[in-house]
């Protein structure tokens, strides 16, 4: 079959929506629908009993929710779907407040300017919402902590100058526990009480009801709190306050943005697999990975503002897929590797390994329809820089066929908060699909507590090993022996006092072993 008639064969357009997928550049055999009809039938079940309220996360006994986030009144009892209005309402009005004027800084001004503070699921949304659809020049310009780096957060607060007197900050965690957003949160605070300014009267707080930060923020009388719900998992809460409230600010058309995901759920809860889009992404990465995650997913949207969405599907993706078992127990390390920027950008980066080197991946391409709002010039006699971009999206998609690298490639006809709100609802619900069809829970991550444990563990014994240290230098493994801890540990935190002024160090020789650590 040739190309053409292939690329008409499985080309799948939903006109309503401006959106269109083209899976004909994968090398899957005609068979697969039927193949996989079952394990396709399961998914569809799967994702109905999940819509309808049903535990699809069994490990921590919860709903799965965050489709109903778009559209309420799908969610399975009066009280939460009145819970997820009056939620959105809620962030919608502070927000036109806030514009307005009508809550204002402590100091009486109208605040330009927002800082988030948050990690993971809590930040990775809001980042991508902020860089791909706010206007050029929002109502209020937004600024992250997203880690616990002190270095990070000095650039911020830098960055954001005087203007932290009219900074209104949110500080968001689902668990209200996470260690690195606590930290931001203080360091915040810290940044407001050497300002002069009262953080509380700046300060708002989204998280669930009764975690450590709604605590908190309510015994200090912050702002406002926005509630977070447990059946929403935080690289799915973009939809909840976690990103309305952001997004709200910025001037986003969140109602837009929301109503472009729950027109993409309609559409990929339809029969046939073959024209559903979120099943065929699903049935494409089994294809491609063999139902193994063998071939990592290269996204390359060739959009600057959606150079951060590889980002965040790396979260949605690998946090939800990466498992070691299955849902039967079984071991299975099943996971897709996410990664990319975007086109042209990486064509003078990495796409050289894509189309000579070890062929272990698939390229999901994003061509955005519309080049700009404004008129073009032109770079060369009847060409536009648009004409470019889609001509390296085009070119690059058929070096890489020429060489057997395959790729899928997703259109959309502009970029703008409905759009952004289809692409996410399709990845999401994909997401969905995949987990089905290998079995697996995508709604839990009981893999990212093993390094936060560890961390734990560490300070623990970091403040120890800073308690040892006395005017007479010690090699790491006295002060390891002394402490019963392990010595290559108590080595690197020796360093690392040594590098923050908080012990001297005197190398003896070129051994890590001969090293000498004391007392500042
Ligand atoms: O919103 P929280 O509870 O602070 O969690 C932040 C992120 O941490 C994780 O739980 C992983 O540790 C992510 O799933 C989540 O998005």
């Amino acid at each position: 079959m040739s190309h053409w008639d292939r690329f008409q064969k499985y080309f799948v357009r939903y006109s309503n929506l401006g959106f269109s997928i083209d899976i004909s550049r994968m090398a899957f055999e005609d068979d697969l629908f039927s193949k996989m009809a079952g394990r396709i039938e399961s998914a569809y079940k799967a994702m109905t009993e999940l819509e309808a309220g049903a535990i699809a996360n069994p490990d921590e006994q919860r709903m799965v929710g965050h489709y109903w986030l778009r559209n309420a009144r799908l969610a399975p009892n009066d009280a939460l779907q009145q819970e997820i209005s009056e939620t959105l309402a809620a962030t919608l009005k502070f927000a036109a407040d806030i514009h307005a004027g009508t809550v204002t800084a402590a100091n009486g001004k109208k605040f330009t300017r927002v800082l988030v503070v948050g990690i993971g699921g809590s930040a990775l949304g809001p980042q991508l919402v902020a860089n791909a659809i706010t206007p050029a020049n929002p109502p209020l310009s937004i600024s992250f902590l997203d880690n616990t780096d002190p270095d990070g957060i000095d650039r911020v607060v830098a960055q954001i100058g005087d203007e932290l007197a009219t900074t209104i900050t949110l500080v968001i965690s689902k668990s209200g526990g996470t260690k690195e957003t606590r930290n931001g949160m203080l360091e915040a605070e810290a940044a407001y009480k050497a300002a002069g300014l009262d953080f509380a009267k700046h300060a708002v707080a989204v998280t669930g009801a009764g975690s450590e930060l709604d605590k908190h923020s309510t015994a200090q009388g912050w702002l406002a709190r926005f509630p977070m719900w447990d059946w929403v998992g935080g690289r799915t809460s973009l939809m909840s306050a976690v990103g309305t409230l952001a997004a709200a600010l910025q001037g986003v058309d969140v109602l837009q943005f929301l109503a472009g995901a729950a027109a993409m759920d309609v559409e990929t809860r339809q029969r046939p697999a073959s024209e559903n889009a979120a099943m065929l992404l699903a049935l494409m990465w089994h294809h491609a990975g063999k139902g193994q995650g063998l071939k990592d997913m290269v996204v390359l949207p060739y959009k600057d503002r959606l150079v951060l969405f590889s980002k965040y599907l790396q979260q949605l993706v690998m946090e939800s897929l990466g498992k070691e078992h299955d849902l039967d127990g079984k071991v299975v390390n099943q996971g897709i590797a996410v990664y990319g920027n975007k086109g042209s950008t990486d064509q003078h980066a990495y796409v050289q390994q894509l189309r000579d080197g070890v062929n272990n991946f698939f390229v999901t391409f994003i061509e955005v329809g519309k080049a700009r709002d404004t008129a073009s010039i032109e770079v060369d006699p009847g060409f536009t820089t648009g004409d470019y971009l889609q001509g390296f999206l085009r070119g690059t998609r058929k070096a890489l066929a020429e060489k057997g690298r395959e790729s899928i490639t997703l259109n959309i006809s502009e970029l703008n908060a409905f759009n952004l709100g289809m692409l996410i609802a399709l990845f999401e619900r994909a997401v969905s699909f995949y987990a089905s069809l290998v079995n697996i829970n995508a709604y839990h991550q009981p893999g990212v507590e093993a390094g936060k444990k560890a961390a734990t563990d560490f300070l623990a014994q970091l403040a120890k090993v800073r308690a040892e240290l006395t005017v007479t230098g010690r090699t790491a493994d006295e002060v390891a022996a002394k402490l019963g801890i392990d010595p290559e540990d108590a080595y690197h935190m020796l360093n690392h006092l040594a590098a923050n002024a908080q012990a001297k160090m005197v190398l003896t020789g070129d051994s890590p072993a001969l090293d000498q650590f004391a007392a500042p």
